[in-house]
């Protein structure tokens, strides 16, 4: 029946869409109603597009004898007052199905799990919670539990799946948090932080529509390979307005792609760059050290320091930012140059007193500005600044390092130097927005511009609003119906002159994207341990609600511009305003391995404790010691029976980045369709990657090697060595050549044959352990 109506609105919504993209009328006001129609029907479309796969999901049976359904989104029967048919997940009464326990049983008699392979049900998990307590279902932390291992035990895919209809009573909280400010959920590997995060922002969309459809939801993550990999999930959940972004990407116009040293990324991530910054934009605004000779109209006019340091200090006393403050500079010194012409060129010298009159020193005064040598000066004295222009040339300049970080050691700022042709790297990004925020642009004429299309757009919407409202006491004469509401009860001319405001077809998102200022009403970050502080104040300026939703681990801070502390990050931005939430149950990694990666934490400054894993896999983690010469051919025929095991499922070779090129030639050698390096494609059933570049994601096999080389290769290399433990879902191998830290010395060795302990013991059993 569900699935009956779900195509009916599918057609109707189709048919909609159709009759809107036919409409003509080219003046603007048509052209913008068609686009908010199509903009709107082409959303909705997708939402029911989505979803398709497991529409309905759950079933609860109250204790009153209602019975509710629960599912991706809401459905009602018109023909019975809007019954609800279908409760929409993240709808309140949805809730009980998330966090219902037998202790706690929320009004719930039974909770129904409906497993469906398309429009097909293949199976149900019941718990009746109200004899939770006679059979032992339920009553312990994890709720659907067989439907919650058959997820946990799927073969991964290369893409993250929503986790809809697993959610778990922890998970809940976080995501429907009503905390208007800085949320942080701070948890260990596998806890579903990624997970929790994306469902939160389809949450927010669901519950705060209309505001973060006009804002926009920003989601940071660490690289463009994680965002890809995490990039289906939202769309499954029927959302598509939100912007997946890295730091490195939010300056438009510039693709970080260079590289550079940890070290100097570390640098360019303290907050000490604010300062260098602005003292790279005080020293472009130069007093010459003699005075300036300029010819002009056969003359030689005299610009000496004196008069130049006055113009400075006045354009500066402004308080206006560089390029703003430009044209009073300019001015200072073109009064200064006009005033010495006239007198060179008007003396009378034969009757004293001067021959110009105030229109031709108008004249000159224009001349001076239009003259080339006196452009080139001024250029000198006081340029015109792009943030491009003014790190481009601070970083290849070490005279102007010199001058605007002295603080820096010669070292460090040794590492900053570099040509200036090359490109930008995601370091730079924060410190590019900074310089914009200092240089300001000379915007006088695109915002005179701007306040004219304003009173244009009021004065239509005005129009609109007359309109409206002549046919609505039309319509009440007609019908004379106390209840009719105009549209100018609802909204005023300037309200609907904003929302008119883009005329262009871009979405939310696009728009974001294309604007450096452009404000969110929600940002949620992943991986946040990892984010510099200048990245953070980037962050900050894009989210002045600072309505943000912060999810990470500080054990697993790889960056050396990351943290390992929440508070010290955002003590500066929102003092201790901030609340911290945490996950406890791993959900990706097997008891087995995660007493592997414990030992590793243990050692970790502050003491964190490992999460609980929700199961155990039956297979026993292992280590493989090989000679140096023999590493990579070893690794290569490991790699070949690991994918034999795994099936349909991912294999991940994770390497110390110096071992990348060796290892990965060899593994493709053995298996042609593995993908190799920083960014290698997650669908393939190999890829041999970086230890940096593993933060987030998971395949159901890993081979880790040389963990020795991971924990020399960084100053954060036990964090390194932790996050590739952590990111098996079933078997993890150790391959070394090196000694073997001691952390890990407990590893059983790999036999010779390689056994499969998880088909004789039965795979992803629920760990009893847990609580
Ligand atoms: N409630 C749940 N139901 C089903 N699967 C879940 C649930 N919670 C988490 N998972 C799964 O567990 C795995 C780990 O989740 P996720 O990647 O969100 O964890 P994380 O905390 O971000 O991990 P890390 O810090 O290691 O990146 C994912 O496959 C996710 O789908």
């Amino acid at each position: 029946m569900l699935y009956g109506r779900l195509d009916g609105q599918r057609a109707e919504t189709r048919e909609r869409l159709a009759r809107v993209l036919r409409e003509h009328g080219e003046d603007p006001s048509a052209v913008a109603e068609r686009n908010a129609a199509s903009t709107h029907y082409a959303d909705q479309l997708s939402r029911l597009d989505a979803a398709e796969n497991g529409l309905c999901f759950g079933r609860l049976d109250l204790a009153d004898g209602e019975r509710r359904y629960v599912g991706r989104l809401g459905m009602f029967d018109e023909g019975a007052e809007y019954e609800p048919l279908l409760v929409d997940w993240r709808a309140p009464a949805a809730r009980p199905f998330y966090v219902a326990t037998a202790a706690a049983p929320e009004g719930v008699r039974r909770r129904r799990h409906i497993r469906t392979s398309g429009r097909t049900v293949v199976g149900v998990d019941d718990e009746l919670l109200d004899l939770a307590g006679q059979d032992g279902a339920g009553g312990d932390g994890l709720v659907g539990e067989a439907t919650l291992l058959a997820a946990l035990n799927a073969d991964r895919t290369g893409h993250m799946r929503d986790i809809v209809e697993t959610i778990q009573a922890e998970q809940d909280r976080v995501i429907r948090s009503e905390h208007q400010g800085v949320l942080v959920v701070q948890g260990g590997p596998g806890t579903g932080k990624t997970a929790v995060a994306l469902h939160r922002a389809a949450y927010l969309l669901y519950t705060q529509r209309e505001r973060l459809a006009r804002r926009g939801v920003l989601i940071i993550g660490p690289n463009t390979g994680f965002l890809r990999y995490v990039s289906q999930v939202l769309p499954s959940l029927g959302e598509t307005g939100v912007l997946l972004s890295t730091i490195g990407e939010l300056f438009p116009g510039i693709v970080a792609r260079r590289t550079e040293s940890a070290e100097a990324a570390e640098i360019k991530g303290r907050l000490s760059m604010v300062e260098m910054v602005a003292a790279a934009v005080r020293d472009r605004q130069r007093v010459p050290d003699e005075p300036l000779e300029i010819d002009f109209d056969g003359q030689v006019l005299h610009l000496d320091p004196e008069t130049c340091a006055r113009a400075r200090d006045r354009a500066r006393r402004t308080g206006l930012l560089h390029n703003q403050a430009r044209p009073v500079f300019v001015a200072e010194i073109v009064d200064a140059l006009t005033h010495q012409a006239v007198e060179l060129i008007g003396a009378d010298v034969y009757g004293g007193g001067n021959l110009l009159d105030a229109e031709d020193r108008a004249e000159i005064r224009r001349e001076l500005l239009e003259d080339q040598g006196v452009r080139a000066v001024l250029s000198e004295l006081w340029p015109v600044l792009t943030p491009r222009r003014l790190l481009g040339d601070l970083f290849a300049s070490a005279d102007l390092l010199s001058s605007a970080a002295p603080w820096l050691s010669d070292d460090e700022r040794a590492l900053l130097l570099r040509e200036r042709a090359g490109g930008w790297t995601p370091a730079d990004v924060p410190l590019l927005d900074e310089a914009a925020e200092l240089l300001g642009v000379d915007d006088r004429m695109a915002r005179l511009r701007a306040e004219r299309e304003r009173r244009e757009r009021l004065a239509y919407a005005q129009g609109v609003l007359d309109v409206l409202a002549g046919s609505a006491s039309q319509d009440l004469e007609d019908e004379d119906d106390p209840e009719v509401i105009t549209a100018a009860d609802l909204v005023d001319a300037t309200a609907f002159a904003e929302r008119h405001e883009h005329r262009s077809d871009l979405t939310v998102a696009e728009r974001a994207a294309a604007d450096r200022t452009w404000t969110f009403g929600h940002v949620i970050v992943d991986e946040a341990q990892e984010l510099s502080e200048m990245a953070w104040r980037l962050l900050m300026r894009r989210c002045p609600s600072r309505s943000m939703t912060l999810v990470g681990d500080v054990a697993q801070t790889g960056d050396l511009a990351g943290t390992s502390s929440w508070g010290r990050v955002l003590d500066p931005y929102v003092g201790d305003r901030w609340r911290l939430e945490r996950l406890s149950v791993n959900y990706r990694t097997p008891a087995e391995i995660m007493s592997v990666a414990s030992a590793v934490l243990a050692g970790m400054e502050p003491p964190l404790d490992p999460p609980a894993s929700a199961r155990s896999s039956g297979f026993a983690p292992w280590r493989c010691a090989t000679r140096p010469a023999e590493l990579a051919g070893r690794l290569a025929e490991i790699t070949a029976r690991e994918v034999a095991e795994v099936g349909a499922g991912r294999v991940a070779v994770i390497v110390p980045a110096g071992l990348l090129e060796e290892v990965g030639a060899a593994v493709v050698a053995a298996v042609p369709e593995a993908s190799v390096g920083p960014d290698p494609d997650l669908e393939r059933p190999v890829v041999v990657l970086p230890v940096a570049r593993a933060k987030g994601l998971e395949f159901d096999s890993v081979l880790v090697v040389e963990p020795a080389l991971m924990l020399a290769e960084s100053s954060r290399g036990r964090n390194d060595l932790y996050v590739a433990l952590t990111r098996a879902t079933r078997r993890l191998g150790v391959v070394h050549a090196d000694g073997l830290p001691e952390e890990l010395a407990g590893l059983r060795e790999r036999g010779g044959r390689l056994q499969c302990p998880e088909r004789r013991e039965g795979r992803g059993r629920r760990n009893r352990d847990l609580n």
